[in-house]
């Protein structure tokens, strides 16, 4: 396996761009709604041991009188917090008070990158979560007074919560609950014990709309793929609706005075490890990707009201531009929690939602519906969810990956587009999927290296979207992006500015060369003041690109070859469905789509018909393999924005 390049950390000063602006929340708090402390659904189906500790985390049950802890970790936020609105209120009809707490244990959120099938963040992610608790620090001290500070402790999480809850005679702990497979089983472990240990236990909802476990795919009404966003979509609609949105609290039943600490505040969590020279000065790329953001949550609302008020209307015609002039950019608040989904949701539906935007509309399905994966397919982040694409052979080229993590492939738009990532920790999606197929399709560089770059540099890094997004790049996932992703095409980029921005190299080119340098005549090249090679590299792998992109579709054949017991007489690859995903299909065998091209292979290849549900396509259409079956082709989405009308399955470019 080729070792991963990732950044390492070390403390850095606390991010210098935080802007506080109460006056934002308090403009929302009435458009929110009125606070329902009972209002989180319950989607919790009580069976296992497990599933029965976790709805009993419910924030339904009653908070014990006394006392109330409030565990901070990915709420960063203090709108619609359903676990901060509980405690508070029990707080206060008991005339006791609440304190926060955040606790730092990495070890206890995932695995390290070597081996983990659960990866805690690291990097960019790191930085954006120091910087964000800063902030929130700080506004919960201005706002409600020094005994709001949070408390900060390092892990382990029972240890310390235990010691904490004693110090503060604290009677109930109240939790927003995480989804990621090591977080949950953490979660839960710790949970139980303080259950144990005769703390009452609260967990909230508060990360996403559904819960992973509620939605259930009807294949039996569904005629196109499984494990599209369609199915998905129409599965949560027959849950009960997201609950609306708390308003921020305007006071908070704190003590007068911050706890003793015991001198240890957020920089000595050690969150943050910056690398060190050789004469010992740090290397500090943390400080400078922040001054792209402001990690606040009034910062997030901003952002948010800007892109309600001004960007949604383009969504649909502009969202593929690379220089994100039309997308929301709230992926990072969202993910450490300064976003409220359901606030979200609800603030795009009062600017019409739908009728303005339907692809804006599904983005947080489509954001469930990476946590329905991730429920369902645990170790995705490792193991393709297409399970016999495990044998699948990629190239082990290590200069080629480092070229590609340090935008140094001689492809402009692949190279702007990874060294905007590099220096601000965020990318736009369209871009993200030129660079994440320019890897896997052409480079022919397993998809797993392409998740742990971007998981270790991007500010929003997210294990559920960015697993799935990385299986779909590198064919492995539910959707096998049915469209050719030219790292050439200039069409979300057409006047070359986004180029020009992150690769001043090529700048001084006329825009018809600037995405292809390659193609200039000498003179131009000269009056750029360009020398291939010297001040912009020769492009990667000049004369193999196409046949190293051919040969990638042949070993992917080729597993399929190998594999005839996992596709169907349609050629279509098949997957075991989850138990516990569909209303009556779990354990069986379904098809999901496959592109074309991998289905020629099939034509003859004697695999019997195999139930995958009515219309799902019953391993008809031997033959070519290639037609168009019962339920082929509908409601087959990528994630870039089509939908149950929108079929592609024959689309050939990435639809900008
Ligand atoms: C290879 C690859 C890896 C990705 N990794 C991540 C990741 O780690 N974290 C992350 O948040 N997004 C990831 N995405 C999805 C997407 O690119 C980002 O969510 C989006 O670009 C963020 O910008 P935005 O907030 O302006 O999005 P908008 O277009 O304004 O959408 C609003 C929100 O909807 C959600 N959303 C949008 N697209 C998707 C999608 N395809 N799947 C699930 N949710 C979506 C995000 O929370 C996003 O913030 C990845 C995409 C690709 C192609």
């Amino acid at each position: 396996m080729l070792k991963p390049l990732h950044r390492s950390f070390a403390i850095v000063p606390a991010a210098k761009s935080v802007v506080f602006c109460f006056a934002r929340l308090q403009t929302f708090a009435p458009a929110i709604g009125k606070s329902s402390f009972g209002g989180f659904h319950r989607c919790m189906m009580s069976a296992s041991p497990a599933k029965k500790a976790r709805a009993s985390m419910d924030g339904k049950d009653a908070a014990a009188a006394g006392n109330q802890l409030v565990w901070l970790r990915q709420d960063l936020r203090l709108h619609d917090h359903p676990a901060l609105c509980a405690a508070a209120a029990a707080a206060k009809s008991s005339n006791s008070n609440l304190r926060l707490v955040f606790i730092f244990s990495p070890e206890e959120d995932g695995d390290d990158l070597k081996q983990g099938t659960s990866w805690r963040p690291v990097g960019a992610s790191l930085a954006w979560l120091q910087a964000s608790l800063t902030s929130l620090d700080l506004d919960l001290q201005r706002k409600f007074g020094p005994g709001a500070a949070i408390i900060f402790r390092k892990g382990p999480y029972l240890e310390s919560l235990q010691d904490l809850a004693a110090q503060c005679d604290a009677k109930c702990l109240h939790y927003s609950r995480r989804y990621e497979p090591a977080m949950r089983s953490t979660d839960e472990r710790v949970h139980a014990a303080l259950e144990e240990s005769g703390l009452q236990v609260v967990g909230h909802q508060g990360h996403l709309l559904h819960e992973p476990e509620g939605a259930k795919i009807d294949m039996n009404h569904w005629k196109g793929h499984f494990g599209t966003l369609m199915p998905f979509l129409i599965a949560c609609e027959r849950l009960e609706k997201p609950a609306r949105p708390l308003p921020a609290p305007t006071s908070l039943p704190v003590p007068a005075e911050a706890i003793d600490q015991g001198g240890l505040n957020l920089e000595e969590l050690e969150i943050l490890k910056l690398p060190r020279r050789i004469d010992g000065s740090v290397v500090d790329w943390a400080g400078p990707m922040l001054e792209s953001w402001d990690c606040s949550e009034s910062a997030a609302l901003d952002l948010l009201e800007n892109f309600v008020t001004t960007g949604l209307q383009n969504y649909e015609s502009q969202r593929g531009k690379a220089d994100a002039r039309s997308v929301s950019k709230v992926s990072p608040y969202l993910r450490w929690g300064q976003l409220s989904p359901r606030y979200m949701h609800q603030r795009v539906a009062q600017a019409g939602g739908k009728q303005v935007s339907k692809t804006f509309w599904r983005r947080l399905t489509w954001r469930d519906l990476s946590y329905w994966q991730l429920h369902h397919w645990p170790t995705m982040v490792r193991d393709p969810i297409r399970s016999h694409y495990a044998d699948q052979k990629w190239r082990e080229d290590e200069q080629a990956l480092r070229a590609w993590q340090k935008g140094q492939t001689g492809f402009p738009l692949v190279d702007a587009g990874m060294r905007q990532l590099y220096q601000t920790g965020w990318m736009q999606q369209n871009v993200r999927m030129v660079v994440a197929a320019f890897l896997t399709e052409y480079l022919s560089i397993h998809w797993i290296h392409g998740c742990r770059w971007f998981h270790d540099t991007l500010v929003d890094a997210d294990l559920a979207i960015n697993s799935m997004m990385w299986q779909n790049a590198g064919k492995a996932g539910l959707d096998q992006w049915n469209f050719t992703v030219l790292p050439t095409s200039s069409s979300q980029d057409s006047g070359g500015q986004y180029v020009s921005q992150w690769v001043p190299e090529v700048r001084q080119l006329p825009k018809k060369y600037m995405h292809k340098p390659w193609e200039a005549p000498a003179e131009d090249l000269q009056a750029a003041g360009i020398t291939l090679g010297q001040t912009y590299p020769h492009r990667i792998e000049i004369e193999k690109l196409e046949v190293l992109r051919h040969q990638n579709e042949e070993w992917i054949r080729g597993v399929r070859q190998a594999h005839p017991e996992w596709s169907d007489r349609g050629g279509y690859d098949l997957i075991l469905v989850p138990q516990g995903s569909t209303v009556s299909h779990d354990g069986q065998k379904m098809r999901v789509f496959t592109k074309p091209i991998f289905r020629d292979w099939n034509s003859d290849h004697p695999v019997k018909p195999i139930s995958t549900g009515r219309g799902g396509g019953r391993g008809r259409r031997r033959g070519r393999g290639r037609g168009r079956g019962r339920g082929q082709g509908r409601g087959h989405s990528s994630g870039s924005g089509r939908g149950r009308s929108g079929s592609h399955s024959h689309q050939t470019t990435l639809p900008f």
